[in-house]
This record gives C-alpha cells, structure tokens and sequence, in this order.
C-alpha cells in the first residue's frame, strides 16, 4: 500500500477524542438547558446516544461518531468507522434505522479512489446491520475523518441506561480489550492484527440484543475512555461502586506485548489521569493499569448483566466511595 491512512492522522481512533475531563466542561452548558419530558436520554449523564420519545410505545435514538484512520486500509478504515457509529444506539438497545456518512478528506494529498473505499467500507457494515445509508457531508479537510450520523428506534420501556446499574448485579464485557495498543502500533510500524480488524468490525447488534432480551436495564459501549473510564461513568451515574477482577479481563493476543514494547497511547494515560483519584487501583501494576485505560475503538459492550458469550469481568456493589475498584 503506497499511501498509509493512519500517517496522516494526529491521533488514530476513539484515541482523537477530547480527553474526558475537557469534554465534561464544553457540554456542561448544554446539559443546563430545561428539558421537555420526551427527551428521555438527553446530555445529563453523557450516555452513548440520545433517546426521544415520539409516541406512547416508540422512541427515536440519535448519535454521531466520526474519526481519523485507525488503520491504513480504506475499507476497513470504512467498516471500523461505520461499526463504532452504529454502537451507540445498540448500547442504547435501540435498532438503527437510517445513517448519514460524515467525512472529511485532503483533496490535495490523498486520492479519491481511496475515499471510494471507506464509504465503501461504511455502506457495507450499514447494510449488514440493517440499515439504510441515505446521504451525508463532506469537507476538504487537511486530515481525513470519518463517520455516521445514525437514528434508530427503541421501545421506551427497554432502554440501556448507563445510569441503570444496580449493586449486586454481575459485569460483562462483549470484546476483548487491547485495541488501542495494538492500533498504535500498527500505526508506528505498519503491521497487520487482523484479529483486532475482526473485532472492531464487528457489529454491537447480537450482545444488544442478547441484553434487551435479558431484561438489562444498564449498558454502554467501550470506546475512547477505555474500560476504566467508561465503567467510571457507568458507576457514577447509577451511584453505585464497579468491581473489576483484572484476571478475568479479555485481551486481544499481542495486547501486552504491544504494551511491554512501549506502543500505549496518550489517550490511555490522561483516561487514567482522569478517574485516578476515583478509583482503587492498589491491587494491580502501573502497567495492568494502562492497560484497562487503553482507549479502545469500535469496542464491545459493558453489561450490568449476564448474556451468553460475553465474559463476566466483575460486579456492582453498593457505592464505597470510590467508582471502581480493581481486584
Ligand atoms: N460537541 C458536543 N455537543 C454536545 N454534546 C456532546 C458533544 N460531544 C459529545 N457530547 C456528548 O457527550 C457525551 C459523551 O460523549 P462521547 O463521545 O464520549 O460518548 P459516546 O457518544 O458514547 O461516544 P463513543 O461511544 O462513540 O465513544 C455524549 O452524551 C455525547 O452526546
Ligand atoms: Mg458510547
């Protein structure tokens, strides 16, 4: 491949979005603003995507995601970046129905033969998911970004909160961690995880679906924050404290040897900044820290429950004070 994607890109991934404790702080504003009884999910809690009710048994659930290559293959750059946009509303329990694609592209440098490939790779994971794809946007950007913009519905009475979680309840995580490191070293030397391509393209649909059925009230989706970051907010919003057993934790292979070779990203440093003081992380490295805190794109779904498939990783216990502690 003459031209590789992730070179023009400042950061790769759910790794390029603003840092958590800055994007608190420019959204705390919004959240500010009355809101009307239908707007069931709204930017109080910073939930994966927004839920509004528009009749007694139907709701509408609407996010954005878009990035900057993660890997340097257009096409799964495409279904990568479509993958992660549709995880919103299945951590929501929602079904999308409708996606717009966002992008951005350096006219100048990089070839329109490539663009061809991403939106390629996008329409392809939008219709295996079901979903139409029906327009969208596009800048001359100087570097390239992309995404979707997707509605779905959901039945009001069967959202996933991540304010939902009760204690007692076990945690389980639908993908292995590790994404993030091994992203970043693919970015620095150009080799190939095909297994982490597999499972960022993988679609959130089966374990949302599997959870609906369950009856789990409480889930979101494992992106930039890493674990540690989002089972932090997890735990905050629904007042209760997280316990994670770091050695039931999946990784994809080649995750701790991408860590021990140095490939860990800035991303998974300020996510572990962030919840710090928050959260007990006594019992395990400086280096199983990072690890949890990788920020991860296209991730799975962190379930307060139990479904088929997915790796029980810990549970919820009445709130001690802290968000998360690891054991
Ligand atoms: N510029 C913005 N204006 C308003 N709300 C925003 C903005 N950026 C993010 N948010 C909101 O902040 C919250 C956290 O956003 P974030 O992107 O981390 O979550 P997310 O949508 O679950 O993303 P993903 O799972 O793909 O990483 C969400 O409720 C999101 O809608
Ligand atoms: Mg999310």
């Amino acid at each position: 491949m003459t031209q590789r994607l992730t070179q023009y890109a400042h950061g790769g991934g759910c790794a390029c979005k603003l840092p958590p404790g800055e994007l608190e702080r420019v959204v705390s504003g919004l959240a500010r603003t009355p809101r009307d009884a239908d707007l069931l999910v709204g930017l109080d809690t910073g939930d994966d995507a927004a839920v509004v009710r528009i009749a007694p048994d139907l709701a509408l659930v609407a996010t954005t995601d878009f990035f900057t290559p993660v890997v340097d293959d257009p096409y799964d750059w495409g279904r990568i970046a479509a993958a992660n946009a549709l995880s919103d509303v299945y951590a929501m329990g929602g079904t999308p129905v409708v996606a717009l694609n966002l992008l951005g592209w350096p006219r100048d440098v990089l070839p329109l033969e490539l663009v061809e490939e991403v939106l390629r790779g996008g329409l392809d994971v939008t219709a295996e998911a079901g979903c139409h794809l029906a327009g969208g946007h596009s800048v001359d950007d100087p570097e390239p970004k992309y995404g979707l913009a997707v509605t779905g519905t959901i039945d009001p009475a069967r959202i996933m909160r991540n304010s939902g979680g009760t204690a007692g309840v076990p945690l389980s995580l639908t993908k292995p961690l590790g994404l993030g490191v091994l992203n970043n070293r693919h970015k620095a030397t150009g080799e190939v995880f095909p297994e982490a391509v597999a499972v960022m393209t993988t679609l959130n649909r089966d374990a949302a679906r599997a959870a609906v059925a369950a009856g789990v009230t409480c889930a979101t989706d494992v992106t930039g924050f890493g674990l540690l970051g989002h089972l932090h907010k997890l735990a905050r919003a629904s007042g209760v404290t997280a316990v994670v057993d770091a050695a039931a934790v999946p990784y994809v292979d080649g995750a701790r040897a991408a860590l021990r070779d140095g490939f860990i990203s800035g991303g998974a440093r300020r996510n572990l900044d962030w919840v710090r003081t928050s959260v007990d992380l006594d019992a395990i490295s400086p280096d199983e820290a990072l690890l949890l805190a990788d920020a991860q794109t296209s991730g799975g779904l962190l379930i307060a429950g139990e479904i088929p498939g997915a790796v029980v990783i810990g549970e919820l216990v009445p709130d001690t004070g802290q968000t998360v502690r690891v054991r």
